[in-house]
């Protein structure tokens, strides 16, 4: 029978996988809701808060292309509209079978404002991933403690 610190390490083990199986889930989910009539191309995104919530975002386009919004960032400011700024992870998803997809550039420094070390899971629409991380996609990069002034995290 597994007791103390092994019994503890497996079943925090359990939670992680379980987390990351259910961030995997809702974004490929969230995906089905892209609102994309000029690209044709759906992104789906989960970001894992802090305090263990999942969040889901979307692209959505607009017929003034430009201010389309990717998923990536519907789901981190509906995040933060919900009160949460600590983040530790997101999933993102295409429809693109044979390669791993990663953000795009103006995603990945929104990611950078509120943490630097998301771990970042690029899906496959089977549902397999690829870990990696916000450092590896956004190396040297521009952050809010740059700034004399920096924004006061609450
Ligand atoms: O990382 C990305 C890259 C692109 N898109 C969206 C924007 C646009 O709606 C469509 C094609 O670029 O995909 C995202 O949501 N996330
Ligand atoms: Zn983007």
């Amino acid at each position: 029978r597994l007791t103390g610190f092994f019994r503890q390490s497996l079943l925090h083990a359990c939670a992680v996988w379980d987390k990351i199986k259910e961030m995997v889930s809702q974004c490929l989910q969230a995906r089905d809701m892209a609102y994309c009539p000029y690209s044709r191309f759906p992104v789906g995104a989960a970001v894992l808060t802090a305090d263990g919530t999942i969040i889901t975002g979307c692209n959505v386009e607009n017929a003034s292309y430009g201010l389309t919004v990717c998923a990536e960032r519907t789901a981190v400011q509906r995040a933060v509209a919900e009160g949460h700024r600590h983040f530790r992870a997101i999933a993102v998803t295409c429809d693109i079978k044979d390669r791993f997809v990663g953000p795009c550039g103006a995603c990945r420094q929104v990611l950078m404002e509120f943490a630097s070390d998301w771990t970042v899971y690029l899906t496959k629409p089977d549902g397999s991933y690829k870990e990696t991380s916000l450092s590896e996609l956004l190396p040297l990069a521009f952050t809010p403690g740059h700034l004399t002034h920096v924004p006061q995290m609450h």
